[in-house]
């Protein structure tokens, strides 16, 4: 139970974590500060938060138990800055963005005295939408919450952002940074770019749009990400851009592979890459 939560960006993930507290009765107040007055506006109107402000001041931050950033990543080092004047002496701070080094490194850098009361937080939950319109109750029941302590971390802030994850139904995980920002490389961030890359393909295609109105499901399912938020996107590409470059080179040997094999009309090296693909995409679908 905490008293006061100031949210950070009330869109798709912040909302909707708001939303999940206030329907459980874990949190009395939620305060809300974004940059878009309009989307403030819907927050309110939805319930979203009970108070809006459009700047970082005491007004806004001063009485909060946890102050949770859920804005694009490359905010966070202007947020923090921001914040430190503001902070009570045990306010948490948490976050929620995709990548997790270049959080702590804001946290670090921009908040020192208070770096202890900082948890670095990502859920593994979320969808295409954006906006506290997108938000709902339930987006993270029995999804995974990734949380990346480091070596100065308070062990009850921990704690405490844990415990009000799982009490919104979410499955928490520890993990070394280094590790989340590979793993998340390799199993979102990458998928996005092709996503984009592919319906780009279309876009750079002259008769790209006439060929659109014939596609069916498998293009729907392929690309429904490519529908993100581009500057999310923007953000989270270059957070892990070092990670992203050797991933990106080792999917071009694939490409290559598949390429041999249809120059070589390679009926058993085909059939056999489709082979193991769909055995670990089952296996995977079969536990998610
Ligand atoms: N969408 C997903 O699927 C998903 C899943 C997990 C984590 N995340 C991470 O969560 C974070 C938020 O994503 P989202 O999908 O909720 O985005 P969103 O676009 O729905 O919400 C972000 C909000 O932040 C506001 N904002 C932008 N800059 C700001 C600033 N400087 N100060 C105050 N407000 C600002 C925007 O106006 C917007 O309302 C991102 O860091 C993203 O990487 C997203
Ligand atoms: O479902 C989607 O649309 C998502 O992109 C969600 C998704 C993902 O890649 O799985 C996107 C980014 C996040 O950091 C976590 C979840």
């Amino acid at each position: 139970m905490i008293n006061q939560l100031t949210l950070i960006g009330v869109g798709l993930i912040g909302g909707s974590f708001a939303l999940d507290l206030k329907q459980r009765g874990l949190v009395n107040t939620v305060v809300g500060v974004d940059v878009n007055a309009q989307n403030l506006r819907d927050a309110l109107a939805l319930g979203v938060i009970d108070h809006a402000h459009t700047e970082i001041n005491a007004a806004s931050v001063g009485a909060a138990d946890l102050v949770l950033i859920a804005t694009p990543v490359s905010t966070l080092p202007e947020i923090c800055a921001a914040l430190t004047a503001y902070l009570s002496p045990r306010t948490i701070i948490s976050d929620v963005g995709s990548t997790k080094q270049s959080a702590l490194n804001a946290f670090r850098t921009h908040l020192p005295q208070h770096f202890a009361y900082c948890v670095a937080a990502h859920p593994i939950a979320g969808s295409e939408k954006s906006g506290a319109v997108a938000a709902y109750t339930g987006l993270f029941k029995q999804k995974k919450v990734i949380l990346c302590p480091h070596e100065q971390q308070d062990s009850g802030s921990l704690k405490k952002v844990e415990t009000l994850w799982q009490a919104i139904g979410a499955e928490v995980h520890d993990m070394n940074v280094a590790e989340h920002d590979a793993i998340f490389a390799a199993v979102s961030h990458l998928p996005h770019l092709f996503a984009f890359a592919y319906v780009h393909q279309m876009l750079d295609n002259p008769k790209g749009t006439e060929y659109l109105k014939f596609a069916g499901s498998g293009f729907r399912d392929f690309t429904r990400i490519a529908g993100s938020h581009p500057q999310m996107w923007t953000d989270i590409v270059l957070e892990n851009r070092d990670m992203l470059l050797k991933l990106l080179s080792e999917h071009l040997a694939q490409l290559a592979y598949l390429q041999t094999c249809l120059h070589n009309q390679d009926v058993e090296k085909l059939y056999q890459y489709f082979a193991e693909a769909k055995q670990l995409r089952e296996t995977w679908g079969q536990s998610h």
